[in-house]
């Protein structure tokens, strides 16, 4: 049986299109529950890490349009919510569907914290797109009306405001995940990509940003030896010459074929870039298997049907 960690992306859990509701985030996760427990009933090990992107962005409103009647939070604080309010959601729908199939498995959910360099460049240049999708006319409304505000228009989607998004470089409650497992508990961890934090004078302390959840969960795999990194997003097979009409699915590539595919572009920075990214990462730090799919392919991708599996040059 296989140790196996799923990155979900917020926009799995918040789908395009929607205003994000509890309501849609219990039925998309309800939805996403199946196929991964279905690798619970064969005996796997899962681990599973989740996006913030869209909810994440929609606390950071909620806590600007209140703050002429209670405070404002730093960005790190509401990251760490959104991995209380997500992973509530998830252990809740995965307890409830277990003791409906009979499996006998225990879930929980552990806050963690991603380390991240305080010197990271990425902080002086925000790329991470969080919250609603707006429209061009929306979006430069609010730029109008705060200069400080940075969008970037995300995959065709629309626009989305953007913020920095430092890498990871250690998973602070590693030691716990795996202590977790180690006693058959299936675990949630690393949502949002970790809470971002910095280390000083050998303290740790959250600084503002949202770490790509695809890094941290490449680095929460590698770390933990992970058989399988799962990144579970909107579609079924990474493509080159995505969009257009000579698009082509790939069912495997390797790395020197990811790196070039990078280079010319085909992958864009605020979508399917840091997947790829994060997969070659994993494979670097030691990993076997990444594959790239939806979560409705799991299995099949698991098998070799289908996904995008990134491995190591031949
Ligand atoms: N070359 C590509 N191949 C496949 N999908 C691509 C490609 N380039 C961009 N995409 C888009 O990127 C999306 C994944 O990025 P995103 O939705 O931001 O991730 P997440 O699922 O983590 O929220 C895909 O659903 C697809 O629409
Ligand atoms: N934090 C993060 O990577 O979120 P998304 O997957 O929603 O972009």
């Amino acid at each position: 049986m296989s140790k196996i960690v799923l990155a979900i992306g917020g926009n799995a859990i918040i789908k395009e299109g929607q205003k994000g509701t509890i309501e849609e985030q219990r039925q998309n996760l309800l939805e996403s529950s199946k196929p991964v427990l279905d690798l619970m009933d064969q005996g796997h090990t899962v681990v599973i890490t989740h996006g913030n992107g869209p909810q994440v962005g929609n606390t950071l409103i909620r806590g600007e349009m209140a703050k002429s009647v209670i405070p404002e939070y730093p960005l790190d604080v509401y990251g760490a919510e959104t991995q209380g309010n997500i992973g509530y959601l998830i252990q809740q729908i995965f307890k409830n569907e277990m003791s409906a199939r009979n499996i006998n498995k225990t879930i929980a959910t552990v806050v963690t914290q991603s380390v991240v360099d305080k010197e990271d460049p990425a902080f002086q240049s925000p790329t991470k797109p969080i919250g609603p999708f707006y429209s061009k006319e929306d979006m430069e409304k609010i730029v109008a009306s705060d200069e400080n505000l940075t969008f970037v228009e995300d995959a065709g989607r629309g626009y989305r405001r953007v913020v920095a998004s430092p890498k990871p470089v250690r998973i602070v409650e590693k030691e716990a995940i795996e202590t977790l497992l180690n006693n058959g508990i299936s675990v949630i961890s690393t949502g949002g990509g970790g809470i971002p934090v910095v280390e000083n004078d050998g303290k740790i302390e959250g600084i503002e940003a949202v770490i790509d959840k695809d890094f941290a969960s490449a680095l929460l795999a590698a770390d933990i030896s992970a058989d399988y990194l799962f990144i579970l997003t909107g579609v079924e097979q990474v493509a080159i010459n995505f969009g257009k009409p000579n698009q082509e699915n790939l069912l495997e590539m390797t790395i020197d074929d990811a790196l070039r595919y990078l280079d010319e572009g085909q992958f864009p920075k605020g979508s399917m870039g840091p997947k790829i990214e994060a997969a070659i990462l994993f494979l670097q730090k030691g990993g076997k298997n990444c594959i790239i799919t939806s979560i409705d392919k799991l299995q099949e991708a698991l098998e070799g049907k289908t996904g995008t599996r990134i491995v190591n040059n031949k």
